[in-house]
This record gives C-alpha cells, structure tokens and sequence, in this order.
C-alpha cells in the first residue's frame, strides 16, 4: 500500500531533484483514480468555483464548499497528501479568523496542510498558522483571488520590478514559516531566482521547471471548456469521451435497445405465473 508522504519526503525530493506532482481533485471518483495512480499530492482547490459550480472566478467560493469537497477527497485518498486551498474570505478578515478556518480544514477534513493566496501581505497570516502547528503552501505569482487587483487571469513579473515585488513575496512567505510554496504565472527566469534563493520546495503552474507541478484536473483530462490558460496541456479529450456517451445513451433508450435482458431483475422462481394468473382473469 502506499505511503503517505510527509513535509520531509517533500523536501527530501526537492533537494535530490525528484520531482513532485500533483492536480487538483474536488470529488471522490477523481481522488480515487489519482491515488491509485500514484499522485504525490493532491489539491483541493478553490477552483472549484470554476471547475465544478460554474463561476466565473473564485471569489465567491465558500469555507463550506471546500469543507465538503476535502472530505470526499479524503475518503477515497486515505494515503495521499492533501492540500486544502483556503477560499477568499477565509483569511482576510483577521488573523484569529484565518487561524479558525485553518483548524477546521484539519478538523473537518483531515487535511495535511493549508494553502492560502499572497506573499508580504498575508506574512502574518502565514506565520500564524505555522505557529499554531499547522503546515502552510504558500501561492504566489498570478493569484486567481486577486484578479480584480490583477486585471484579470494574467501572468505576473513579466518586467523586472514587477518580478522582484515576486521574489520578495517569495521571500517574506519562506520568512514566515511556510514549508512551500506554490508559484503561478511568471516567467521561468523569476522562478529560477526563487528556487536558487529559498530551500524549500517551490511547486509551479505555469512557472516552468520547479520542483513538481500542479494541473488542474479538468484540464489536463481535456474536460473544462470555458477557457484554456496557455499553460495548460491537454492529456486527454474526456469532454470527447462524455459527448460519445451521452449520445449513444439517448440514442439506445429512444430507440428501445436500453435497458436489455441483462439489466432486468427476474421474478423468483414460479412467482411469475402465479402473478400473471390474478391479472389474467
Ligand atoms: N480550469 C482552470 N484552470 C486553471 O488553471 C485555473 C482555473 N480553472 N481557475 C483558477 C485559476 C485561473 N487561472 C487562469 C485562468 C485563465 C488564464 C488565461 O487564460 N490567461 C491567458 C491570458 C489572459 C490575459 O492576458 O488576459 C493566457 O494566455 O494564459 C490563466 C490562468 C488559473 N486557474
Ligand atoms: C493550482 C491553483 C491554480 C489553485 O490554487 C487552485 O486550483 O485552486
Ligand atoms: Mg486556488
């Protein structure tokens, strides 16, 4: 059976160059199969909103929403590493409050560390929660809860002082106590310089080489139609794979051949007679 990996296995295979990865998983069937795949990790993101309720963004997901969906992924991935990403608003308010939801994510849905959006800015917040005993993933780069300050789903540190304000994210999240973190959206030659200046593990979406990499589920099964970040690879075309069957189910029931002999449940012995003889007379 495999083993749940720990923060020292992680940075046991930063430092000898074994990549980790890692996707998202918001349900049980997908956390299943991933176990069973061997994913290091596993995230339960809040991109949620957008993969599975159909947001445009993630700011309106809840503390509840990604409460329920951690245990699913929990059940069915009693062995994996697993990542519960703090919605916006679950940290914004006040440290006392963040450290609250912090506790219930590990509570409530056994989760092996938190991972919260924002580098100075949220240092406290981090260091907080690290003090409490808890494991933080730190994320930096393009942070999705931000769009609005963003302008958008952009990338991030495309110009030399816009990537340094980056880098020292990075550093403040590390000085905070965070045992990772996550990169989003910045050219290689800004993680490059993160990963050579902090020890710990430095995990990329669309941040080039890192030391392990972060999908979101949807897309690399070809699954999410609403749009395609450029960092994405499609492994799959699962939405191609749905749409065959959805169309040869309606076809077989409109046209009689569903359900077949096979999916009936048949009368116990002789009580098929007896029935037809009350309702034959
Ligand atoms: N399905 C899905 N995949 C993701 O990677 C993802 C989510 N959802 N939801 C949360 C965030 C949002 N992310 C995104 C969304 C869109 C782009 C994107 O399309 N970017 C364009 C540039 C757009 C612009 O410049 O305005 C690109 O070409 O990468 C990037 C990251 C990453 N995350
Ligand atoms: C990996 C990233 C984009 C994340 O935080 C999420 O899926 O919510
Ligand atoms: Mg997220």
């Amino acid at each position: 059976m495999k083993k749940k990996l720990t923060r020292f296995d992680l940075q046991t295979m930063k430092d000898e160059g074994r990549r980790a990865v890692w996707m998202t998983a918001y349900d049980y069937v997908t956390a299943q199969l991933a176990e069973e795949a061997g994913m290091d990790m596993l995230l339960v993101g809040d991109s949620l909103g957008m993969a599975v309720y159909g947001y445009s963004g993630t700011v309106p997901v809840t503390m509840d929403q990604c409460i329920y969906h951690c245990e699913a992924v929990r059940r069915a991935a009693p062995n994996t590493f697993i990542i519960g990403d703090m919605p916006f608003g679950a940290y914004q308010v006040g440290i006392e409050d963040a450290c609250r939801n912090a506790v219930r994510f590990h509570k409530q849905a056994a989760v092996d560390c938190v991972k919260l959006e924002g580098g100075v800015r949220v240092a406290p917040v981090i260091k907080a929660i690290s003090d409490g005993g808890m494991l933080v993933m730190g994320h930096i780069g393009l942070t999705p809860q931000s769009s609005g300050a963003q302008g958008g789903f952009r990338a991030q540190g495309r110009t030399a002082d816009s990537a340094q304000a980056i880098i020292d994210d990075a550093h403040a999240v590390y000085e905070a106590g965070a045992f990772s973190m996550l990169v989003e959206g910045v050219p290689p030659e800004v993680t490059k310089i993160i990963r050579d200046e902090l020890p710990i593990p430095i995990y990329g979406i669309g941040a080039g080489d890192c030391d392990g990499q972060v999908m979101i589920c949807s897309d690399i099964l070809g699954l999410f139609q609403a749009f395609t970040p450029k960092f994405v690879k499609r492994y799959g075309d699962v939405a191609g794979e749905y749409r065959k069957v959805f169309a040869a189910y309606i076809d077989e029931v409109r046209q009689g051949i569903f359900p077949g002999d096979e999916h009936v449940y048949k009368m116990v012995e002789g009580e098929a007679a007896k029935l037809a003889a009350r309702h034959n007379k």
